[in-house]
């Protein structure tokens, strides 16, 4: 089943509705989806609601609700886990919904003026009508990089990863900054080292909440590994034949590493996730 994202009325009856709250999603049996017209009967904490897409032919309904919400027979599941588990389509689906529902508690009210907003129709976005400015839903551009030497590739761990994994390096882009720029500072910030020869592979929405990740290769160039504090727990270099455990497939951090080692060994290319 294919996920298309698209602008439906909520007035509209009919469709399938997700329920969302912070990153979670009730889920039973049967999965994410459950009839609309159905789930608006019974008694939920429903803060609001917006029309979001298609999933195969049916509409598809993000509904936010109030964190104490129950529903007999589910629990609330976390994005992360259709992340690592669950077919892409839904992921795609649920990917999308997190990051409208993030955008939609965060902005009931004007962070200019602090009036309620409402939402506009027919346009993902909410007005202020006192002070006349709109908010739109907020994307956070990173970049991820993984650094290579020839055989070997850069790695570093984060006291947040699960036990034994390694990654690749990523940051936020700060206001004024180039990509480019941002994946030489972050480098520098948390490995201290120099990179040069830089290669744009691909991108990948990442609703944790709203990055958006930007994906190179660089050379390394030259300095000593001196790892920043707090951010970076271990920092090594790994032979591309000999590598510790790894971020999860569908993450653009395993594509880099999996394309820069299918490169060095002469095997086919994955493609982006
Ligand atoms: N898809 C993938 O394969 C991967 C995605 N990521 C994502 O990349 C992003 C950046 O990676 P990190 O190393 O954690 O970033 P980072 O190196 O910039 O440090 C994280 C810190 O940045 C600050 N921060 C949080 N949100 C921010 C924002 N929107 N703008 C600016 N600063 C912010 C906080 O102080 C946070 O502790 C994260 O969202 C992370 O989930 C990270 C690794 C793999
Ligand atoms: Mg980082
Ligand atoms: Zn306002």
């Amino acid at each position: 089943m294919v996920w298309r994202n698209t602008f439906l009325d909520p007035a509209q009856p009919g469709g399938w509705a997700l329920l969302y709250n912070q990153q979670h999603f009730l889920a039973d049996s049967n999965g994410v989806l459950f009839p609309r017209d159905w789930i608006k009967r019974q008694d939920l904490p429903i803060l609001g609601e917006q029309g979001i897409g298609h999933f195969g032919d049916d509409a598809v309904y993000l509904l936010q609700l109030k964190p104490s919400a129950t529903l007999e027979g589910c629990s609330w599941q976390s994005l992360r886990q259709f992340m690592l588990q669950g077919d892409a389509e839904t992921f795609r689906m649920l990917a999308y919904a997190a990051q409208i529902g993030t955008w939609y508690a965060e902005h009931r009210y004007c962070g200019s003026c602090g009036a309620p907003t409402r939402q506009l129709p027919g346009e993902r976005a909410m007005r202020c009508d006192s002070c006349e400015s709109q908010h739109y839903p907020r994307i956070s551009p990173s970049m991820i990089v993984l650094v290579t030497r020839g055989d070997e590739i850069l790695l570093a761990r984060s006291p947040r990863f699960v036990t034994g994994v390694y990654s690749t390096l990523a940051g936020f882009v700060e206001p004024g900054e180039s990509v480019e720029h941002c994946v030489a500072r972050e480098v520098r910030e948390e490995v201290g080292v120099e990179v040069k020869n830089l290669q744009y592979i691909g991108s990948q929405g990442w609703p944790f909440p709203h990055s958006l990740m930007l994906g190179f290769h660089a050379e390394y160039a030259s300095g000593e590994i001196i790892m920043q504090e707090d951010e970076i727990e271990d920092a090594r270099w790994f032979r591309v034949d000999d590598l510790p455990p790894l971020p999860a497939s569908r993450s653009i951090a395993r594509h880099l590493i999996d394309l820069y080692v299918a490169r060095r060994l002469g095997l086919p290319e994955p493609s982006l996730p």
